[in-house]
C-alpha cells in the first residue's frame, strides 16, 4: 500500500521538522508534501525546494489523505473551523501533534466522527532521532500502524495510552530542552576549567551522546554505569555528590511534573 500524500497544518518548529526528517528518510518526497502557513512568504525556500506551499489549510487537506495538525493548542479551534468542510472521514486519517488536546476534543470540535492518532514528537524528529508517543482511542489497528510506520523512519516510537500524552510531552518532547540545558551547563563548568568555549561544547555533547549511548546500546541502568566512573574517594563522586547537594536530580525531577502540569492545561486555558 502506498503512503498518502500528507500535509502538515503550521509549518513552525515541529511541523518542518517532521517533513524535513520524512524526506530526508526517504518515505516522501518534497512534491507530496503540503505544508501550510498564514505567512506563506515564510516558507519561500520551502517552496523553491519543491514542497507544496499554501495559506489555504482546506485546499491542502483536500490534496492529502494524512492531516497532521501542527498549530499551537490555542490555535487549533480556528484551524479545526477552517478545515472542516474539506474532511471526509472517510478519506482522511488526522495526526495530532497537538499538546494537550484529546482526540476526542477534536472529533467534538469537529462534529465528526473521523479518525484521530495523537503523536507527540520532538525536534530531533528532522535528523532522524526522534523519541516518537503514539496514542490514539478510537483509530483502527491499521491507522495506528501507518503513523507508527511513518514515525519509525524518523526515530524511534511507542505506542502510550492517551492518558499518558502530556507525561510524555513532558518527558520526551520538552525534554529536548532539558537535556540541552543540562549540556550548556556541563560546557560552561568546562570553560570556567580552561577549555575554549566551542571545544567545551563539543566535548559536552559528545560525553552526554555516549552516556545515552550506554544506556541504550548495552541496555543497562544509570546507576550501573555511574558506578564504573565513580572510584573510590575519586573526583567523579565528590562532584557528583556536589551537585546532587544542590539539587540536581531534585530539580529536573520537579521541573518535568510541572511541564506536564503545564502541558495538561494548555487547551483549557487557550
Ligand atoms: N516544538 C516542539 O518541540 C514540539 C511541539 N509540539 C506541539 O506542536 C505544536 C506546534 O508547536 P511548534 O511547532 O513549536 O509551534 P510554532 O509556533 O513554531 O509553529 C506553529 C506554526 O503554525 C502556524 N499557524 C498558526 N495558525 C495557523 C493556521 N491557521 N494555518 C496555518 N498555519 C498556522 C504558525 O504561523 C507557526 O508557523 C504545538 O501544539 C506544540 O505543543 C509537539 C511536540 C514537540
Ligand atoms: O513548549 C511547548 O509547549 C511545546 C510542547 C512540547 C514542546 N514544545
Amino acid at each position: 500500500m502506498s503512503t498518502p500524500n500528507i500535509a502538515i497544518l503550521g509549518s513552525g518548529n515541529i511541523g518542518l521538522s517532521l517533513a524535513k526528517g520524512l524526506v530526508k528518510a526517504g518515505i516522501y518526497t518534497p512534491q507530496q508534501i503540503g505544508l501550510t502557513r498564514r505567512n506563506v512568504a515564510a516558507l519561500a525556500p520551502l517552496t523553491e525546494a519543491g514542497y507544496q506551499t499554501t495559506a489555504n489549510n482546506a485546499e491542502a487537506v483536500s490534496k492529502a489523505g494524512i492531516v497532521v495538525l501542527a498549530i499551537l493548542p490555542q490555535q487549533l479551534n480556528k484551524l479545526l473551523d477552517e478545515i472542516k468542510p474539506a474532511i471526509d472521514p472517510a478519506k482522511h486519517l488526522l495526526i495530532s501533534v497537538v499538546s494537550g488536546v484529546s482526540c476526542q476534543d477534536i472529533r467534538q470540535h469537529l462534529g465528526m466522527d473521523v479518525q484521530v492518532v495523537r503523536a507527540m514528537p520532538n525536534t530531533a524528529i528532522a535528523i532522524g532521532q526522534s523519541m516518537t508517543c503514539i496514542a490514539t482511542d478510537t483509530a483502527s489497528n491499521d491507522n495506528i500502524k501507518l503513523v507508527t510506520s511513518l514515525f519509525d523512519t524518523v526515530g524511534v516510537s511507542i505506542r502510550i495510552n492517551e492518558e499518558l500524552m502530556t507525561s510524555a510531552t513532558a518527558l520526551c518532547a520538552c525534554g529536548i530542552a532539558f537535556f540541552l540545558r543540562s549540556i550548556r551547563a556541563a560546557s560552561q563548568g568546562g570553560t570556567e576549567i580552561g577549555f575554549h568555549a566551542h571545544d567545551a561544547l563539543k566535548m559536552a555533547a559528545q560525553t552526554a551522546k555516549g552516556a545515552a549511548d550506554l544506556l541504550l546500546q548495552l541496555a543497562s541502568h544509570p546507576e550501573q554505569e555511574i558506578d564504573k566512573v565513580t572510584s573510590p574517594k575519586g573526583c567523579t563522586i565528590a562532584g557528583l555528590n556536589e551537585m546532587e547537594h544542590n539539587g540536581f536530580s531534585s530539580a529536573m525531577i520537579k521541573g518535568i511534573k510541572t511541564s506536564a502540569e503545564k502541558a495538561g492545561v494548555l487547551y483549557k486555558q487557550s
